[in-house]
């Protein structure tokens, strides 16, 4: 299979359009400074303590400082200037955090100032065709409604529905992976992991037949989406970061391209949708479809949001996913122990188990908490806007900020959690209660932060939490993860130090793992 996903993420396309970008801009820059405004410092207030940040290079500010994995460069911030620090990409201004308290502050108990999108040409004006949908949407009625939809079609009540059709897709998907590794002598997870992820979200809310091994619809939606995420950060968006270069984005015909996108994206999800409102199966899209009418949405709002879910939801999963694959190979013994719980469970109740059995493995669970803490899929989530000015602990962000968490950051941070380099399943023991339940609690009962805050917190995290449980017992009930051979038979590792990673998100390098049977499976001793 290709890995599309990691080409595109490939680092010298970025930093390439990002270095041409800069030489422009630089020029330019001199031109803008001359004419622009004077305008009162809002960053510099008597009264209110200056929020930190590296100084940047003119115009394009910190945008080329972020290195290969911004990810590294922005913990590397936080350690020199603390919880809170001020960068500039391009024209906007971004105040971003790595202390989950002050993160709470800012989009919780600030919700109402907090919780705008900022208004990109390509994302919010285009790809949610001016602001439909959740992901790009601005708060109001609509969004209220549109999130009310989305939460109630991925509760826990209806996607418990779908459990034994995620649970098939997590074992076709397993040995596909195994079949892969005795032809080839290993496999790489992502593209197997990608088409699981994705079909899970286009079965259940299209109800459409699954064909794992080699789905076009599958493919189509996954190329629209990687293409379509290529036009959201600064390199595929410049006149979004530096407004008078909006007509760079003319030069390169990026308009007629997204137009292109967006055009092929709908046609395709108008047929997804007629077929699944004709079809005997129940499936997500045909809950929506009754919410539409009280909701007041029309047929392009619908477009827009499963487009959301379908995005958002394939790509998070899948790179978590990838990072657990990557890691278990390291933590022969953490292995060990999940295959003693699956084992023990099979024993008692000699049938694997749904994620209605999850209370049975608390240690499993505690090592999916933290493999999503230990590599955190998003370099920022999304990051927020703030619609007026807030005073937050002594610091004042003005209107018009970008507001964003520092994911990777955060969950190395030394002052959350103990030894935070370290891979440590312990540490989430006790911790019981769902990645959905702990994620909506109060502050002081969070225990990871990769699904973002407030108003706009993810929708899909038990959908999410789901899936991520089905793959882990599919593979460990029947293999274990182990590194790949080198041509003289040494084990080749993958690599957890360096990661294939963007301004969008930050996803494991490419590498290979092998599925070696399990002696003592208890499937294995059935047939
Ligand atoms: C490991 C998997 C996932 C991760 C790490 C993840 C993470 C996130 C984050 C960080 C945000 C932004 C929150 C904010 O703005 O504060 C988000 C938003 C969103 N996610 Fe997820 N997500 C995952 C899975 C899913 C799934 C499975 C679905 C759907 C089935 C989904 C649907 C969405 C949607 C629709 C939004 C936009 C919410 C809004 O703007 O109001 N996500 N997600």
């Amino acid at each position: 299979m290709e890995n599309s996903l990691v080409d595109y993420i490939s680092k010298n396309n970025y930093v390439k359009t990002a270095a041409k970008a800069a030489a422009v801009s630089l020029t330019a820059s001199l031109v803008y400074y001359a004419i622009k405004e004077p305008k009162e410092d809002n960053w510099n207030r008597k009264d209110f303590k200056k929020i930190p940040g590296p100084s940047g290079y003119p115009f394009v500010g910190h945008m080329l400082s972020m290195g290969f994995t911004p990810s590294f460069q922005i913990e590397k911030w936080h350690e020199q200037y603390g919880p809170i620090v001020h960068i500039n990409m391009g024209a906007q201004q971004w105040v971003i955090f790595n202390d989950p308290v002050l993160a709470h502050d800012l989009f919780v108990r600030n919700a109402t100032k907090a919780s705008d999108r900022r208004r990109h040409k390509f994302t919010n004006g285009m790809y949610s065709k001016g602001g439909r949908g959740i992901a790009f949407s601005q708060p109001g009625k609509k969004l209220k409604h549109t999130r009310a939809i989305a939460l109630s079609i991925l509760s826990p009540k209806y996607v418990d529905r779908y459990l034994g059709v995620l649970e098939n897709i997590a074992s076709c998907t397993v040995e596909l992976m195994k079949q892969e590794t005795d032809r080839d002598g290993s496999v790489f997870p992502m593209p197997f992991i990608q088409m699981a992820t994705f079909s899970a979200m286009i079965k259940s809310i299209f109800a459409r037949p699954l064909h794992l091994d080699n789905d076009p619809v599958v493919k189509e939606i996954i190329y629209i989406m990687e293409n379509e995420l290529k036009f959201a950060g600064p390199a595929g968006d410049l006149g979004s970061f530096f407004p008078n270069f909006a007509w760079a984005n003319s030069l390169f015909q990026k308009k007629k391209k997204m137009e292109a996108l967006v055009a092929r994206r709908d046609e395709l999800y108008k047929m997804l949708i007629k077929d699944a409102l004709n079809s005997e199966e129940d499936c997500l899209v045909k809950q929506a479809y009754q919410m539409k009418e009280e909701y007041g949405l029309d047929d392009n709002d619908l477009i827009v949001m499963m487009s959301d879910m379908t995005s958002a939801g394939g790509d998070t999963t899948a790179i978590s996913l990838s990072w657990l694959f990557a890691v278990l190979p390291h933590h022969p013994a953490v292995q060990k122990k999940i295959c003693d719980e699956i084992d023990r469970f099979f024993a008692k109740f000699n049938r694997l188990p749904t994620f209605s059995d999850r209370d049975e493995f608390p240690y499993m669970c505690a090592v999916l908490r933290e493999n999503i803490r230990f590599r955190s899929v998003t370099t920022f989530g999304i990051p927020h806007f703030t619609s007026e000015d807030i005073e937050l602990q002594g610091y004042f962000i003005p209107k018009g900020t970008v507001v964003a968490c520092s994911m990777y950051a955060m969950h190395m941070n030394p002052d959350v959690y103990h030894d935070p380099k370290q891979f440590i399943p312990e540490r989430f023991m006790g911790h019981t209660k769902t990645w959905s339940a702990s994620a909506n609690g109060p502050i002081d009962e969070r225990d990871m932060y990769s699904f973002g805050w407030g108003r706009r917190i993810c929708p899909g995290i038990y959908f999410a939490e789901v899936e991520e449980f089905n793959l882990c017992i599919h593979t460990l009930s029947r293999y274990t993860v182990e590194p790949a051979l080198d041509s003289d038979g040494y084990p080749v590792y993958p690599d957890l130090k360096h990661a294939s990673s963007t301004s969008v998100v930050f996803a494991p390098a490419k590498y290979n793992v092998r599925l070696v049977e399990r002696e003592d499976s208890p499937l294995k001793k059935q047939t």
